[in-house]
C-alpha cells in the first residue's frame, strides 16, 4: 500500500492512490511530458489543466496503459502499473476519453454492462454474444448496471440506443461505463466539452457524487470554472511540463499561469505598471470626452 509515499499536498495524511513520478513521453524528437510527478490523493478531486498540445491526454494514457512511458513509473495504490489498458482497469482505474467512446449501436443499459467485464469471470466477448456464463451473472451484473444507471440519472433511457442520447447524456453514460468497472480512481478527459452551462453544473454534482462513493477523480478540463469549482488541487501543465500545482486559489492568482493561457510570456513585468498605463490611457480618454459625455469612465478618478 502507499502508506510510506509522501503525502499529497494540502492532504495531509491523505494516502496517494496514484502516484505519478518522473513520467516522461517522447515521440520521436518530441516530448509530450517531460518529467512530471503527480499525486491523486484518497477522496481527492485533482485537476489537471494547460494550453492545447500541453501534453494532459498524453500523460492520461502515460497513467492508462495506452502508452509506456518512455521514463518514469505510475503506482497505484503502491503497486507500479502494468502497461496495458484493461490490466489498468482491472487494478482499479478507469478513465472516459476526450472523443467519446460509446458503442453507438447498443443500448444504454448494454453500455454498462460492457464496462463490467473485467469484474466479471465471464469477460468481454461472454457480455457482447451472452453465452451461457454471461446469462448466469446477468441479474446481478444487470442490478448494478441499473443502480448506475439511477446515479447517473439515464435509468429511464436503459433501452434507448447510445447513438440517439443527446451529447451531454452520452458523456454520462461514458462516466457510468467507467464507474462499473468499480475504480479506486476515475480519470475524466474534457467530461464537459460542448456542454451547455446546465449539463456543465449537472456533471459538476456527478463527480461530487462519485467521490462521496470513495472515488478519487483526476480530471482534464478547459473549463476553468468548473476546474476551480469542482478540484481540491490543480495542477497546470505547459509545454510538457508542470508549471504550477496547488489550490485553486493559487493556481488561480499565479501569473505565469495567467501568461501560459493569454499565449503570452511571462517576463516578470510589474503588474502596478501595467495597471497605471491603462488607467492613464483611460484618463486621456475621459477627457477628450468629457464635455458632452453622462458617462462615468473611470472610477478611480486619478490619472
Ligand atoms: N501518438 C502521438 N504521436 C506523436 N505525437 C503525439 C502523439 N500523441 C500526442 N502527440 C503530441 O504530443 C503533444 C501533446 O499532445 P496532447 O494531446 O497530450 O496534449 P493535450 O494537452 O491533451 O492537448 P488538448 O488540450 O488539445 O487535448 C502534442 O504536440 C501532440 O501533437
Amino acid at each position: 500500500m502507499a502508506s510510506d509515499t509522501i503525502p499529497a499536498k494540502g492532504t495531509e495524511a491523505a494516502a496517494d492512490v496514484l502516484d505519478a513520478r518522473g513520467v516522461t513521453m517522447r515521440f520521436g524528437g518530441l516530448t509530450a511530458v517531460r518529467d512530471v510527478d503527480l499525486t491523486v490523493a484518497q477522496g481527492e478531486i485533482v485537476g489537471l489543466i494547460g494550453p492545447n498540445g500541453a501534453g494532459k491526454t498524453t500523460l492520461f494514457n502515460c497513467m492508462t496503459g495506452l502508452y509506456t512511458p518512455t521514463e518514469g513509473t505510475v503506482s497505484y495504490k503502491g503497486t507500479v502499473l502494468p502497461n496495458r489498458s484493461h490490466e489498468v482497469t482491472k487494478a482499479g482505474i478507469a478513465r472516459t476519453f476526450q472523443n467519446i467512446r460509446l458503442f453507438a449501436n447498443m443500448t444504454v443499459l448494454e453500455n454498462v454492462l460492457v464496462g463490467r467485464h473485467t469484474r466479471t469471470r465471464e469477460g468481454l466477448w461472454s457480455a457482447l454474444l451472452r453465452g451461457p456464463g454471461f446469462k448466469r451473472a446477468e441479474a446481478t451484473s444487470e442490478a448494478r448496471a441499473m443502480e448506475l444507471l439511477e446515479f447517473t440519472g439515464l435509468a429511464a433511457k436503459r433501452d434507448h440506443l447510445a447513438r440517439n442520447l443527446p451529447y451531454g447524456e452520452q458523456r454520462k453514460l461514458e462516466i457510468a461505463r467507467a464507474l462499473a468497472s468499480q475504480p479506486g480512481l476515475l480519470l475524466l478527459d474534457e467530461p464537459t466539452a460542448g456542454m451547455n452551462p446546465q449539463e456543465t453544473r449537472a456533471t459538476r454534482e456527478l463527480v461530487f457524487a462519485v467521490r462521496d462513493q470513495g472515488i478519487s477523480v483526476l480530471v482534464i478540463e478547459h473549463d476553468m470554472r468548473f476546474i476551480f469549482g469542482l478540484c481540491d488541487r490543480v495542477a497546470v501543465l505547459v509545454q510538457g511540463e508542470k508549471l504550477v500545482e496547488g489550490t485553486p486559489d493559487v493556481v488561480q492568482s499565479d501569473d505565469r499561469v495567467v501568461a501560459a493561457y493569454l499565449g503570452t510570456p511571462f517576463e516578470g513585468v510589474p503588474e502596478d505598471e501595467a495597471v497605471d498605463e491603462v488607467a492613464a490611457a483611460e484618463n486621456a480618454a475621459a477627457k477628450t470626452a468629457r464635455s458632452g459625455s453622462t458617462t462615468e469612465t473611470n472610477k478611480e478618478g486619478d490619472a
